[in-house]
C-alpha cells in the first residue's frame, strides 16, 4: 500500500506550526510523506525579541528562513520547500499595508506563474491530501488568501492532463485550516496575554457545522509548542496560550480543524467529524 502523502501550502514561516503543527507531527510520525510549501519569507513581519528588533525586509526573511528549517526539525518534516523557491514572492504585509503594493510580493504574483510552481510539486510529491486555508485566507492576510487561490488552482489543474507538463495528478482531497467558533467563545476575557471582550475580536473561527474534521494533538501538541517556539520574532508562547506581536492572547488548543472543501469524508470519529486527514491509499 502506498504511503499516505500530504502536501500543506502556507503564506509565512510560523503557520505550518500556528495551525497546522500537531497535524503535520502527528503525520510524519505515523510514517506519512508531509511536504510542506511556503509562499513567502516573511520579510514583512513585526519582530518580538527587542534584540532581534534590527532585521528587516531580506535580513528579517533570510532569519525566518531558519526559523522555519529549526520549526520543521521539531515537527519531523523533512521535505520542506518555498514556492518557486527561497524570495521568488515576499510577504505581502497586513491588507491595506502600503507592501500589498510591492510589485515583488505574493499578493501581487502572477497567479498562472504561482500556480504552474505549484502543480510541479504536486505532480513530483502526489498527494492524495491537500491542506491550505480557506478563500477568506483564514482571517483576511492577502498572502494567505492568495495561497488558498493557487493551492486551489493547482488542485483543479494538476489533475488535467492537457495542462503543463509530468503526469497529471488528482488529489482525493482538499482541506482548509479551521477553528470552530465554540472552542475559542471559553477562552473570551482569559489568559497572560492581552484579553479579547468577545470571540470576534480573534479575528478568526468559523461556525461549528463548517468544521469536518478534527485531528486530536494529543502527544504532537508538545512538538507543536517546540516548533512555534523556534518562530520566536514572530511568537510568544505560554502554553495554554500564546500571542503574536500584537499581544492578543490566543488558546493553543488540544485539536486542529478543518473544513473538507474537496474529495469525500472519511469515517467519522467520536463526535461525528473525520479523525484523520489522510485515508488508506490504494
Ligand atoms: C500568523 C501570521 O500570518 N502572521 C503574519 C502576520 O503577522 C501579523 C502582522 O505583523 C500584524 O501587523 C501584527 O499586528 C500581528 O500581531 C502579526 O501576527 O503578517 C505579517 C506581515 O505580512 C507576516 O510576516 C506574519 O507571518
Ligand atoms: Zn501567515
Amino acid at each position: 500500500m502506498a504511503e499516505p502523502r500530504i502536501l500543506l501550502v502556507h503564506a509565512h514561516p510560523d503557520d505550518e506550526s500556528i495551525e497546522t503543527g500537531a497535524t503535520m507531527a502527528r503525520y510524519a510520525a505515523e510514517g506519512a510523506h508531509v511536504c510542506l510549501v511556503t509562499c513567502t519569507r516573511g520579510e514583512e513581519g513585526e519582530v518580538i525579541p527587542e534584540n532581534l528588533r534590527h532585521l528587516s525586509g531580506d535580513a528579517l526573511g533570510e532569519y525566518r528562513v531558519g526559523e522555519l528549517a529549526r520549526a520543521c526539525d521539531a515537527l519531523g518534516v523533512t521535505d520542506h520547500r518555498f514556492l518557486g523557491g527561497a524570495g521568488r514572492w515576499r510577504d505581502s504585509g497586513m491588507m491595506g499595508d502600503p507592501a500589498n503594493d510591492d510589485p515583488r510580493c505574493f499578493w501581487r504574483a502572477d497567479l498562472d506563474e504561482a500556480t504552474a510552481a505549484l502543480v510541479r510539486i504536486v505532480r513530483e510529491v502526489r498527494p492524495q491530501v491537500i491542506v491550505t486555508y480557506d478563500a477568506n485566507g483564514f482571517y483576511g492576510h492577502p498572502d494567505h488568501i492568495q495561497a488558498h487561490r493557487v493551492a486551489w488552482r493547482a488542485f483543479e489543474r494538476s489533475a488535467d492532463s492537457s495542462y503543463g507538463e509530468g503526469a497529471a495528478w488528482a488529489p482525493s482531497r482538499f482541506y482548509a485550516t479551521a477553528i470552530p467558533l465554540s472552542a475559542l467563545e471559553p477562552e473570551v476575557g482569559r489568559g497572560p496575554f492581552d484579553r479579547v471582550g468577545s470571540v470576534e475580536e480573534f479575528g478568526f473561527g468559523v461556525p461549528d457545522d463548517q468544521v469536518t474534521t478534527r485531528i486530536e494533538a494529543g502527544p504532537h501538541l508538545h512538538s507543536k509548542v517546540a516548533a512555534m517556539r523556534w518562530h520566536a520574532t514572530q511568537i510568544t508562547v505560554a502554553p495554554p496560550y500564546y500571542a503574536l506581536s500584537n499581544n492578543v492572547g490566543i488558546p493553543l488548543l488540544d485539536a486542529e480543524y478543518y473544513t473538507l472543501l474537496a474529495g469525500e469524508p472519511g469515517i467519522p470519529g467520536e463526535d461525528g467529524r473525520e479523525a484523520g486527514l489522510s485515508h488508506p491509499v490504494a
